[in-house]
């Protein structure tokens, strides 16, 4: 489903450009979910941007179902199959549209019709009814508002869902509906996932293969029963999962 090749991620021009991304490869087969983690500004959501078209600035191979991609533009068939939920649900929604506006909008743009009984049945999908439609992202709580940036995504009908940190904005008791949620929506849908996420308990429930990122790069693409019984190769991730567990019993 997605192949990411000697990828190559840089911002600005020397003397300050910024290698936020060197030499990352990694695929992801059709129906799994596939984990980013690291430290802070290793470059996770840089990786997540460029396979979303969201930055233009890399060389190196990205491939979906197939098909590589070009740094400069992406076509219409990309968002068909490729969708991305970001951390911020209140940031990705416009405060003055509603949630039908939101999701007949996307619907219109993939061109398909039927409008009203699709949006229906996203609503059903995420959990919120139909008196949603109405509301605007101010009138909604933080995990409503994630599960209708999640609707829009799943409006294009994707194959490929990129998703990042979806839930570190929430408390924690709606961090674990929404997961539960995004897991029932992977196995109903069939879909793809990349999760981004700073939390190793997120990745080890959600995710059955991860990749570790330090300063740039992938130092290990283990599995999620590696990652939980802590038995990584590399001594980076060993001291990563140490220390996330500790953060946990603290
Ligand atoms: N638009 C940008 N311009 C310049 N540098 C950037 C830009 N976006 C990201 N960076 C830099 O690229 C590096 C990787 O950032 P990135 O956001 O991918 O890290 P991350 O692992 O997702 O971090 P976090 O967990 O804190 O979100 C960092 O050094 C960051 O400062």
């Amino acid at each position: 489903m997605l192949t990411v090749e000697n990828l190559n991620v840089w911002f600005g021009h020397p003397p300050d450009r910024v290698d936020a991304v060197q030499d990352a490869s990694f695929t992801v087969p059709q129906g799994e979910s596939f984990g980013l983690v690291g430290e802070s500004g290793s470059g996770k959501s840089t990786i997540l941007r460029a396979i979303a078209g969201l930055i233009d600035t890399w060389s190196g191979t990205i491939a979906v179902a197939g098909k590589p991609q070009s740094a400069r533009k992406r076509d219409r068939a990309f968002f068909k199959t490729v969708q991305m939920v970001f951390q911020d649900p209140y940031a990705s929604l416009h405060p003055r549209h509603s949630v039908d506006a939101v999701l007949s909008e996307t619907l219109r743009l993939q061109g398909m019709d039927d409008i009203d009984r699709r949006i229906a049945r996203l609503l059903d999908d995420v959990g919120l009814g139909r008196g949603f439609c109405f509301r605007y992202p101010h009138q909604l709580s933080g995990g409503q508002r994630q599960r209708v940036a999640i609707a829009r995504a799943l409006a294009a009908e994707p194959r490929l869902l990129l998703l990042d940190e979806p839930t570190s904005a929430l408390d924690v008791s709606v961090q674990a509906e929404i997961l539960n949620l995004l897991a029932d929506l992977r196995a109903e849908h069939g879909l793809t996932y990349v999760m981004v996420s700073h939390d190793l308990a997120v990745v080890g429930h959600m995710c059955d293969r991860l990749a570790v990122m330090q300063a740039g790069r992938i130092v290990e693409v283990m599995g999620v029963t590696a990652l939980r019984q802590g038995t990584a190769q590399q001594e980076y991730t060993r001291q990563l999962i140490a220390a996330s567990r500790g953060y946990a019993r603290a």
